[in-house]
């Protein structure tokens, strides 16, 4: 089955609910605000639950919860019609999805941070070596300023890594600067600055473009006006 007739069979033919894959991580419940102002009720939904599907009372909608960095997976290869995850995955991971809307949650920068002192030029006669989960985006920071970089990919506790001598620098996304802060590190450069956006499905936009469109008319009035960290 091709990505389209699996949107195909997952939408019912064009009619029925349309999916939405969340994770349970930072945007969740800033997405569930936006969603249940614009009217969406879950009567079944909590954040502990171990169900992974919730429809809207008006069964519109199902919410499908995923890992943060499955979202795009699901939306990609047509698991979901439509997904809500962070630019700085989608920059990261480059996928052909559509990113119709910014909903301004989840704000937080992706930066070089390096340990208190230490933010001077890199060491002399070897690579810079660096820590990330965003390796494809350090690396083009790196190159495109003409500096060898060695990353060495992590899943997390970053800033861990210049402390035990595993890297020079850290590229990690900042919010509050709380954990850059607690373990003495300093931010040396902004990459970019990201929030969460709605991603869809380039073959589900064709089929479900009615549902999609509605969906969408229908939250923005509930998105803030200005970016907001989650928490
Ligand atoms: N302080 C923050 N730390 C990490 N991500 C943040 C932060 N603030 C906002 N975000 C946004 O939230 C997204 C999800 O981050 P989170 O750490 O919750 O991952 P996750 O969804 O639990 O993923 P996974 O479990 O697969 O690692 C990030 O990609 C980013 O866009
Ligand atoms: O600026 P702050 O508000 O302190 O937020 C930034 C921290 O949050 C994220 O880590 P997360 O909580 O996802 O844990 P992790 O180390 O397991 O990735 C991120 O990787 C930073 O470590």
């Amino acid at each position: 089955m091709n990505r389209s007739e699996r949107i195909e069979k997952s939408s019912g033919k064009g009619t029925g609910s349309l999916s939405l894959a969340l994770a349970k991580g930072k945007l969740l419940t800033d997405t569930m605000e936006i969603l249940e102002s614009a009217g969406y009720r879950f009567p079944d939904f909590s954040p502990g639950s171990r169900k992974l599907t919730f429809l809207s009372e008006d069964g519109s909608l199902e919410i499908l919860m995923v890992r943060g960095s499955d979202v795009l997976s699901y939306v990609e290869y047509g698991g979901a019609h439509m997904g809500v995850v962070g630019l700085d995955l989608i920059l990261e991971e480059d996928r052909p999805v559509l990113e119709p809307l910014d909903l301004k949650i989840g704000f937080c920068r992706l930066v070089v941070a390096a340990p208190l002192g230490q933010e001077g030029p890199p060491p002399l006669g070897r690579p810079i070596r660096v820590a990330t989960k965003y390796p494809r985006l350090a690396e083009k920071y790196y190159v495109s300023r003409g500096v060898s970089v060695e990353i060495l990919k992590l899943h997390g506790s970053l800033e861990l890594a210049p402390k035990v001598g595993l890297s020079d620098r850290i590229v990690d996304l900042v919010a509050t600067g709380k954990t850059i802060r607690e373990n003495h590190l300093e931010i040396v450069d902004e990459i970019l600055a990201s929030t969460g956006r709605i991603v869809v499905s380039r073959a589900a936009w064709p089929q479900r473009n009615q549902a999609i469109r509605s969906f969408l008319e229908r939250i923005v009035p509930h998105v803030p006006k200005d970016p907001v960290i989650s928490s």
